[in-house]
């Protein structure tokens, strides 16, 4: 499974403010290249705390550059979501496009059912949490998602991290400053202690005023 992460952030490190209420931070050229990513990707994959806080659709991308790198059909969504708590009439799981909610053993049965009945495919990996390499080895197995572009937040992306699953990250950082202990940031999670993810630049890009990172990760971190 190929793993891309992409996140927006203002410049002093924020993925939103401390209500963790949605935050444009990205200016059009860098939706558009958001639209490329998500194009060029089998599934794209948030965590449950981003549907709880922005009801994201997850359905747009760039038809033509989808084409222009020979996929068919449309991106899936993929909701990391341990109990079940995305909403059955959530946008996540309305719309054409399918939707697989990946969740652990700890998942009411009746919540379950709700998002199946509303149309969405539930994966379950892990007992408390959703174990994160089991499920995705499970939608490339059963799905055929076998590159996915995850775009937050930041409680998923550190367990990937941690996990050793993140291929490359692409950070977004634009022009202005959020502020807040508690605002949310691209690897949130318990975070490392003395052995840190290791990332290597690969390219920097002026965007809408701000500047896309591309990194490839080099080395997962250890939290102990
Ligand atoms: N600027 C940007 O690019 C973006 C900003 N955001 C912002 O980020 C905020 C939401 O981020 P955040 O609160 O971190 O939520 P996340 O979207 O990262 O979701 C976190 C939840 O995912 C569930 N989950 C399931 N399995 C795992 C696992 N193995 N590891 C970690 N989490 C797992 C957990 O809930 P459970 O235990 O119930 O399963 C956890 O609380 C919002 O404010 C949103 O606006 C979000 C995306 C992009
Ligand atoms: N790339 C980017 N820039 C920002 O400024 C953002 N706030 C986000 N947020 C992500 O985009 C999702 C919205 O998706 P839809 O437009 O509903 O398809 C949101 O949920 C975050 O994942 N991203």
């Amino acid at each position: 499974m190929y793993v891309l992460v992409n996140v927006a952030m203002s410049a002093d490190g924020k993925l939103s403010t401390r209500r963790r209420e949605q935050l444009g931070i990205s200016g059009d050229a860098d939706f558009a290249r958001v639209d490329r990513l998500r194009a060029e990707a089998d599934a794209v994959v948030v965590g449950v705390g981003t549907v709880l806080a922005d009801d994201p659709s997850l359905v747009r991308f760039d038809r033509e550059h989808r084409a222009h790198v020979g996929k068919s059909g449309v991106p899936a969504r993929v909701v990391a979501d341990s109990r079940a708590r995305t909403p059955p009439d959530a946008e996540v799981v309305t719309g054409d496009a399918p939707t697989y909610v990946l969740t652990s053993e700890a998942a009411p049965a009746d919540r379950r059912k709700a998002l199946v009945e509303a149309g969405a495919v539930v994966i379950t990996a892990g007992e408390e949490r959703v174990d994160l390499p089991t499920a995705l080895d499970t939608l490339e197995a059963e799905a055929d998602v076998s590159d996915v572009m995850v775009e937050g937040g930041g409680e998923l992306v550190f367990s990937l991290l941690a996990a050793d699953l993140v291929d490359d990250l692409t950070t977004f950082v634009g022009p202005l400053v959020v502020g807040g202990r508690d605002a949310p940031t691209p690897a949130d999670g318990e975070g490392f202690v003395e052995d840190f993810a290791r990332l290597h630049l690969d390219g920097a890009e002026y965007l809408d005023g701000g500047v896309v990172l591309q990194w490839t990760v080099e080395g997962r971190g250890t939290t102990e």
